[in-house]
């Protein structure tokens, strides 16, 4: 018998009411992750990466309107669990890492105190305990003179700081799950490679499943074991990491990987293309493939229901063509 995933989402729609009408903002999505693995959510802004993320983690705003036929956490139902359940997985077997530090951390108390909290909350430990393991996951985020910074509060510290102390924070518990929403956007370029290449060693090192959002292909190619591309609130295609470079299946993936520049085949100075269009309002009803307008190769079937091409290897794609329409070289 096969593992159990860590998490299963199945047919995940998101609606939002909106003055103009109801915005389909997740449009019944479905991905699977396993103990370990790394998933990376990519597509433009607004294709419902981070609402996906918040759905997963019972942190959505109770005016959005959340349904699935399966939103599975190892096998416990995640819907309709009481909020007393919900709030003990989260910090504990699941966590989550925000783009914003400052919008999680609490600028009132001290990084000490708010690294203990979750420990104290979810294990039987003392308070000694929960700051040399505080101390310990400090060290492990790359934070020197550790036991100093744990009376220090959240804005005596750098960014890049803070979005280390976010991360130790969320691994307190040694979460199954991880779910990092953009981590290192609000940080410096030259500070971002450290902090993923960090967080992904952390997770090799917990074997914790994660999911990586990112608008990043190049760090999708670093880390990713699969990949799920969104566009207007749909999984468009999805599979391996491989499949997904080498195989792009969906004219939108193809213009997203013409988009970033490829060892060995963008030259110095290339202008690299990026994919002319706006996303449809996906206020009202949305019908057939929401790229169409944007897409080469679009034609009268793409208004109609888009049928779902799967191969033997789990990659799928959401498009008329099932061909699979190699990248121009
Ligand atoms: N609380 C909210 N109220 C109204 N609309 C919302 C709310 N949260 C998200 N949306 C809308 O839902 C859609 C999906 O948003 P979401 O934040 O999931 O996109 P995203 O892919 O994560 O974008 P980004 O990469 O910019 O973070 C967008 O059109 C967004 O404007």
């Amino acid at each position: 018998m096969s593992e159990e995933p860590i998490l299963a989402v199945e047919g995940l729609t998101i609606d939002i009411p909106m003055a103009q009408g109801t915005l389909h903002a997740v449009r019944g999505i479905d991905f699977e992750l396993n103990r370990g693995e790394t998933l990376c959510i990519v597509g433009e802004s607004g294709s419902g990466k981070s609402l996906t993320s918040l759905a997963v983690m019972g942190l959505l705003p109770k005016r959005l309107e959340c349904t699935a036929r399966k939103l599975a956490f190892c096998g416990t139902e995640l819907q309709g669990l009481p909020p007393s359940a919900m709030r003990q997985l989260r910090g504990n077997r699941m966590a989550m890492i925000f783009q914003e530090p400052m919008t999680s951390l609490n600028p009132a108390y001290t990084i000490g105190d708010q690294l203990a909290e979750a420990l104290l909350l979810h294990r039987r430990v003392g308070k000694a305990e929960a700051r040399t393991r505080a101390v310990e996951l400090l060290g492990k985020v790359g934070i020197t003179a550790a036991e100093s910074r744990l009376s220090q509060y959240p804005h005596q510290l750098s960014g890049g700081l803070r979005q280390r102390v976010m991360i130790a924070m969320a691994l307190m518990c040694e979460p199954e799950l991880v779910i990092a929403d953009e981590p290192t956007t609000a940080l410096d370029v030259t500070i971002q490679a450290q902090i993923l290449r960090l967080l992904v060693d952390l997770q090799r090192e917990m074997n914790m499943a994660m999911i990586l959002v990112t608008h990043d292909l190049g760090v999708v190619a670093r880390v990713a074991d699969k990949v799920a591309v969104m566009y207007a609130g749909e999984v468009v295609e999805q599979g391996t990491a491989r499949e997904i470079f080498e195989n792009p299946s969906h004219p939108y993936t193809q213009g997203l990987l013409r988009c970033i520049p490829v060892p060995g085949r963008t030259k110095p100075g290339e202008h690299l293309g990026s994919i002319p269009g706006i996303v449809p309002s996906l206020i009202g009803k949305v019908e057939g493939c929401a790229f169409r307008t944007r897409c080469d190769l679009a034609e009268s079937a793409c208004a109609k229901p888009i049928p779902i091409h799967e191969t033997e290897g789990g990659h799928s794609w959401r498009c008329i063509h099932s061909h699979m329409d190699r990248m121009p070289a």
